[in-house]
């Protein structure tokens, strides 16, 4: 099977603090990966190392090697900001810019140079269309974003990520600030994309890690504990902790 990203002796300081100890992980292609662990445990901070976010936080200290199609993104010289472009990232909260839908999408493509109009026309339907986003909007574009609702507004997220095509997506708890309604439509989107893109995603919801995800890692004290197919996991985990955290005795 494909990789797409590959971590090996992963250690994470923040100062000295450590909060990544010894991770290995492969993570495939076109899948969903599931983050999964109580609070602190290092989600976060693992899914920042992947699109070397951790860089912008002082006193931070990496060790080890992350690998996205083979090529080592700590090394020297590594194009961070191509490494941006490729690995998006979704926050917990979403967080339109202040300015039109339409302007929303095209922002990344216009800041890479894009200006011909019908090419930004269609890069916007075609990211609106993936985010299952254009049915609802494509009448009123250029309004304001902010007067989404919070789950179109996440969608709006999505759709303005993949409008500068990356092929990894970062998804730190996508969900969590949404209505179950809202959140359900998410997680329909997030099944789709992964035909087109590898997707990881922390989530408190252990649920929502069973019903969403392919594999799912568990994390706790900064280690990973546990990683494997979603279905095994949460029917024979091999590690104690990992059963005590899917029957929720913690977390
Ligand atoms: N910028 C930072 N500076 C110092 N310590 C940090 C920083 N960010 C996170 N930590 C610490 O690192 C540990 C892991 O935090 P992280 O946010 O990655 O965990 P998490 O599993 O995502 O938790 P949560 O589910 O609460 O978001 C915690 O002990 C946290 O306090």
């Amino acid at each position: 099977m494909n990789s797409k990203v590959s971590v090996h002796g992963l250690n994470l300081f923040y100062k000295g603090f450590q909060a990544l100890r010894d991770i290995n992980l492969e993570i495939l292609a076109n899948r969903v990966t599931a983050l999964i662990g109580p609070s602190g445990c290092g989600k976060s901070t693992f899914l920042r190392t992947l699109n070397r976010m951790n860089d912008l936080y002082e006193g931070v200290r990496v060790q080890g090697r992350v690998l996205i199609d083979g090529d080592d993104i700590y090394r020297e010289r590594y194009d961070v900001m191509a490494l941006r472009k490729k690995v998006g990232m979704v926050f917990q909260k979403p967080n339109p810019f202040p300015m039109s839908i339409y302007d929303n999408v095209a922002y990344g493509p216009r800041v890479h140079g894009i200006k011909n109009r019908r090419r930004l026309d269609e890069i916007v339907e075609t990211s609106l269309r993936a985010a299952s986003l254009w049915d609802e909007v494509s009448d009123r574009l250029h309004r304001g974003a902010t007067g989404l609702s919070a789950g179109q507004q996440q969608r709006l997220c999505i759709a303005r990520l993949l409008a500068v095509e990356p092929e990894v997506l970062l998804m730190d708890e996508p969900t969590a600030t949404l209505d179950p309604i809202a959140a359900l439509k998410v997680e329909e989107l997030i099944r789709v994309l992964k035909h087109d893109y590898t997707i990881i995603m922390v989530t408190r919801n252990t649920r929502q890690a069973a019903r969403v995800s392919d594999y799912t890692a568990f994390f706790l004290a900064g280690e990973l504990v546990e990683h494997g197919m979603t279905g095994d996991m949460f029917t024979m985990p091999k590690d104690r902790r990992t059963e005590d955290y899917i029957t929720g005795r913690f977390g």
